[in-house]
């Protein structure tokens, strides 16, 4: 497939030399802001492309060789796209362009979907999210609801603005970045985890009916990636001090918790452009799955829920290895990563 991306200042040339030439490069090309998207090519909005998987993301469609795609990278502030700008290169102003959009505000989302010519959005994919670790009694609920404004309210905001469209159309890939923890819970991220369990929830059934509009929905399950997330959390409890909690809850926080989840970051972090990878993958294929985890080395700390339907296999086999294994997780974690690796099933076959 041939595709053509021009500029509204290409339009004023051609319309300067032939006017018919210009209403017909009108006709064949949707355009948002001052730049168009070729025919042929797919519409991708994403939220939260100012740092990690969102830009990753962008800058991945943007710059596919064969030009199939045309983003519109969003952010709540526009003075953060250096980043993004720098990262797409010559991909910006040809398939990228970037819109401002607040996923947490009515107003922003319909002002950008409204702003994209003939609301055409092919794939919408939710990234925008934020984190909240810490013992629950010493969060507030401020700081709680944020998180769900943005990682449920938020993508549902977008999908009801989107979805009308794709209906109409029947056509469209609804695409969400949830996360593992969407899945299966963590200790201390019990309000980051119900917020992604939520968005799980809301897209689970909504999928049935759209599969009647042709339309898919896949979620993408991360477990730890390496960006701004996680620093941006260790950066949080550095600052917070939990008031309310008691003594020994906060010991086990900090002193349990906080070295097994950095040591979980250091052993078996993806970066954000493997997230890119398998999103750009599930895209592509022709029958996306609904559920994508994307990290191996995770995927047995989500079975354990499906090994055991009543739940204990998982809440005793995290304690244990929170409570008693904790000094040594880097050991729990190669034995995570050669169970994925298929070395210990070798060797327990041939021993040397
Ligand atoms: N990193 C990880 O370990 C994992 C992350 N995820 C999920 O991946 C997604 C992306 O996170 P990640 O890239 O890691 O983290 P980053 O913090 O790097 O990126 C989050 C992005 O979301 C944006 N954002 C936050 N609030 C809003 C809002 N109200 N409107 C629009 N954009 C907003 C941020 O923008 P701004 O710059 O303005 O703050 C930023 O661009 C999230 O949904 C997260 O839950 C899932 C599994 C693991
Ligand atoms: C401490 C601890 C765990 C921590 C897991 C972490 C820290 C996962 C982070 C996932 C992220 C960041 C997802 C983002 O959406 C396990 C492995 C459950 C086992 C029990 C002890």
């Amino acid at each position: 497939m041939k595709a053509v991306t021009i500029n509204l200042e290409q339009c004023a040339r051609a319309r300067a030399r032939d006017p018919l030439r210009e209403r017909a490069l009108k006709r064949q090309l949707r355009y948002s802001g001052d730049i168009m998207a070729a025919e042929g090519q797919r519409v991708v909005l994403i939220t939260g492309c100012s740092s990690g998987i969102g830009l990753a993301i962008a800058v991945m469609l943007a710059r596919d060789e064969m030009k199939r795609y045309y983003v519109i990278g969003t952010m709540r502030d526009l003075k953060r796209k250096d980043k993004l700008v720098e990262a797409a290169g010559d991909a910006y102003g040809k398939t990228l362009s970037l819109l401002t959009l607040d996923v947490c505000s009515d107003e922003s989302v319909k002002q950008c979907v409204d702003s994209i010519k003939d609301r055409h959005i092919d794939i919408l994919i939710n990234n925008a999210g934020v984190g909240l670790v810490g013992p629950v009694e010493g969060l507030s609920m401020d700081d709680m609801m944020k998180v769900f404004q943005t990682n449920f309210f938020g993508a549902v905001r977008m999908i009801k603005e989107v979805m009308p469209d794709m209906k109409r159309r029947r056509s469209g890939h609804i695409i969400v970045i949830s996360s593992a923890m969407g899945l299966q819970g963590v200790v201390f991220n019990d309000v980051y985890s119900a917020s992604k369990f939520a968005i799980e929830g809301f897209c689970e059934s909504l999928a049935v009916q759209l599969l009647k509009f042709n339309i898919t929905m896949s979620m993408i399950e991360p477990g730890p990636v390496h960006t701004e997330f996680e620093m941006k959390m260790f950066a949080d409890v550095s600052k917070k001090e939990y008031v309310g909690t008691d003594p020994e809850t906060l010991h086990h926080f900090r002193t349990c918790y906080l070295p097994s989840a950095a040591n979980i970051f250091q052993g078996l972090g993806q970066s954000p452009e493997d997230i890119a990878k398998c999103t750009k993958k599930v895209i592509e294929s022709p029958q996306p799955p609904f559920r994508n985890l994307t990290n191996p080395l995770y995927t047995p700390i989500v079975a354990l829920k499906y090994a055991d339907e009543t739940g204990s296999l998982s809440v005793h086999t995290f304690y244990h290895m929170l409570y008693n294994l904790g000094g040594v997780m880097h050991v729990s974690l190669n034995i995570l990563k050669c169970l994925s690796c298929g070395c210990l099933r070798k060797r327990a076959i041939s021993p040397t």
